[in-house]
């Protein structure tokens, strides 16, 4: 996914993202960290063609069985229907397209459960979910046809740390199964050197690259790596560009 020199602008003149220009590679984790009100849920909008772009272009180059195919999102809030079970959450998406794709995609849906440890919940309602088994369903969701590219705003941003710290390891697994591409948006430091490949910090308004940071840690990656002098240097980094972008535009 290329994103050729990225502005947007908003019809009240408010310049969110400005010349944002990024290759990401098929199949590699990039994180967006930058302070708050720097463009990052506007760039998963621009990626999601739910804002049209004032400047540049994001192209791809893999290539999808079918547009709806091509990214999956996940939401800092799983936004579930209620009155659904979890199951029927889960396949929303499909229920849309009609009930013969619905009974299609059942399998999938019950094994995506499965792999995020919620087969024993498939027939409850989000009510009877805690907060982290709730996100876990809006990744299922977000999973169920297999997108290409898996984006990501701030999911783990309303859990507690314990939850947090599992789903990340949850997500690092399955990633590591079969590497989407993943554009993942954090407040986080720790969580974007722990998940990502690369992290691009952010300028704050009008959203510009500061840094694209390689993070060359090695994979597989547990909740110990965190310790690790290396780890340390990269987050300590990342920290010192956020705060040298904030002094200059201050
Ligand atoms: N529809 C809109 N119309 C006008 N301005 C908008 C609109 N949506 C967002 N903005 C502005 O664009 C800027 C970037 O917003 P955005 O939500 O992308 O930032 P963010 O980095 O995701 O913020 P946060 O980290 O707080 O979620 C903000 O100043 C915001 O007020």
């Amino acid at each position: 996914m290329v994103f050729d020199h990225v502005t947007k602008q908003y019809p009240n003149g408010t310049v969110a993202v400005d010349d944002f220009h990024l290759d990401v590679a098929d199949g590699e984790f990039v994180s967006i960290v930058g302070p708050s009100g720097c463009g990052k849920s506007t760039m998963l909008k621009l990626i999601m063609g739910l804002e049209p772009l004032t400047r540049g272009s994001i192209t791809y180059r893999a290539q999808a069985r079918d547009e709806s195919a091509m990214t999956g999102m996940v939401f800092q809030q799983p936004l579930l229907l209620a009155w659904h079970t979890v199951l029927d959450n889960v396949l929303v998406p499909s229920t849309l397209q009609g009930r013969a794709q619905r009974r299609a995609d059942e399998p999938r849906a019950r094994e995506l459960l499965a792999m995020l440890g919620l087969a024993d919940f498939a027939e409850r309602h989000p009510y009877e979910l805690s907060g982290g088994m709730q996100q876990r369903v809006g990744i299922a969701r977000a999973l169920l046809h297999d997108p290409r590219i898996l984006l990501m705003d701030e999911p783990f941003g309303a859990l507690d740390a314990m939850t947090r710290d599992q789903l990340t390891m949850d997500l690092l697994d399955i990633w590591e199964r079969d590497r989407k591409t993943v554009v993942f948006i954090t407040h986080s430091i720790s969580e974007a050197v722990l998940l990502s490949d690369r992290v691009v910090v952010m300028t704050p308004r009008p959203g510009r690259v500061a840094d694209v940071v390689d993070i060359d840690l090695p994979r597989p990656r547990t909740l110990q790596t965190i310790s690790t002098p290396e780890f340390g240097r990269l987050a300590a980094h990342i920290r010192s560009v956020l705060d040298t972008a904030e002094m200059v535009t201050a």
